[in-house]
C-alpha cells in the first residue's frame, strides 16, 4: 500500500476497497487486515528525537492508525459500505475471554454488514504480546472466524522460485504445506518504514492457515482486480495446497 518512498497509496486502497465491495454485492464477506499506522504516522510526524525504536513505533502508529482509518472510513463510504476498526494483540488470542469477546464483535458487525477492519494495536503490544506481523494476524483471525478462504497481499505477483528480479525466475504457481522452498526466499533487509515480515513470513502463514484447511492464496494487492479474479477461480499468485 505504500510507494518506494513510503508514502501510503490512496488509489491501492481504492482498487481494494472497491473488490471488497463489488464481492458484498455477491454475497461474500471480507474481513481485512491493514497495516500502514507506522508509516502513516510518520508521515504526520516526521523525524523525532525518540532514541527508543519501540517507542518510536508506539508513538508513529499511534498518530497513524486514525490516519488510516480516516482514509479507509472515507473510501468505504465512497462504495456506500461502512467499516470498522478492531485492534487485537497476540494475547487477544489466546483461549479465554477477550477471544470470546472479539469473535462475538466480528460476528456482529459482520452480521450488520460493517467491514472490520484489523491491525494489531502497535501501541501496546511490545515483546511477547506482538505478533511476528500482520500476516500472522490475518492468520488467526481466519482461523477464529472460520473463513473460507484467506487472500495475503503483498507487492509482487507471488512467491517466485529465486530472486524476483533475477530474468530465469518465475512464478511458482502452486506449493504444498510440506515443501520446503524457503530456499527461494531472499532475506530483503526492512527499514523501519517498512512491513515486518516479508514473503518468508507470508509462505509460513499461508502454510499454517491451509493447515487449518482454510484455502490461502499470496497475489499481488498491487494489480486492478487481483480479489476479484481469485474469487473467479483465475490462476493468479501463488496457491498453497491444503
Ligand atoms: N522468492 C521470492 N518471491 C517473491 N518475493 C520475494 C522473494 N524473495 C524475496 N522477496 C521479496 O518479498 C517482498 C514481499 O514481501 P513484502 O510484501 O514486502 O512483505 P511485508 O508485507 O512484510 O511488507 C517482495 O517485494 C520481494 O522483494
Ligand atoms: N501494525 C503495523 C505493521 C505491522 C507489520 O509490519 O506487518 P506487515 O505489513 O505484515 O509486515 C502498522 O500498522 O504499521
Amino acid at each position: 500500500m505504500t510507494n518506494r518512498d513510503n508514502r501510503i497509496v490512496r488509489p491501492v486502497l481504492d482498487r481494494l476497497v472497491k473488490q471488497i465491495a463489488e464481492l458484498y454485492e455477491r454475497d461474500i464477506i471480507t474481513v481485512l487486515v491493514s497495516s500502514g499506522s507506522v508509516i502513516a504516522g510518520m508521515e504526520v510526524l516526521g523525524h523525532t528525537d525518540i532514541k527508543d525504536k519501540a517507542s518510536r513505533r508506539q508513538v508513529y502508529s499511534a498518530i497513524g492508525q486514525p490516519r488510516m482509518m480516516r482514509l479507509y472510513y472515507n473510501i468505504f463510504h465512497d462504495y456506500g459500505m461502512k467499516c470498522a476498526q478492531v485492534l487485537p494483540t497476540k494475547n487477544d488470542f489466546d483461549p479465554g475471554e477477550h477471544r470470546r469477546n472479539m469473535k462475538n464483535c466480528y460476528e456482529n458487525l459482520l452480521s450488520e454488514g460493517v467491514i472490520p477492519i484489523a491491525n494489531e494495536d502497535d501501541t501496546v503490544s511490545l515483546s511477547h504480546a506482538m505478533f511476528s506481523d500482520n500476516d500472522e494476524l490475518a492468520c488467526l483471525i481466519a482461523e477464529m472466524i472460520d473463513a473460507d478462504k484467506l487472500i495475503i497481499l503483498t507487492d509482487i505477483d507471488g512467491l517466485y522460485d529465486g530472486h524476483p528480479d533475477a530474468d530465469d525466475s518465475s512464478l511458482v504457481e502452486e506449493v504444498g504445506i510440506n515443501e520446503n522452498i524457503n530456499h527461494f526466499i531472499s532475506d530483503t533487509k526492512k527499514g523501519e518504514a517498512q512491513g515486518r515480515g516479508g514473503m518468508l513470513s507470508k509462505l509460513n502463514y499461508a502454510k499454517q492457515s491451509a493447515r487449518k484447511n482454510i484455502p490461502t492464496i499470496i497475489a499481488n494487492g498491487k494489480s486492478e482486480n487481483t480479489i476479484i479474479d481469485i474469487i473467479d477461480g483465475k490462476a493468479v499468485g501463488t496457491k498453497v495446497e491444503i
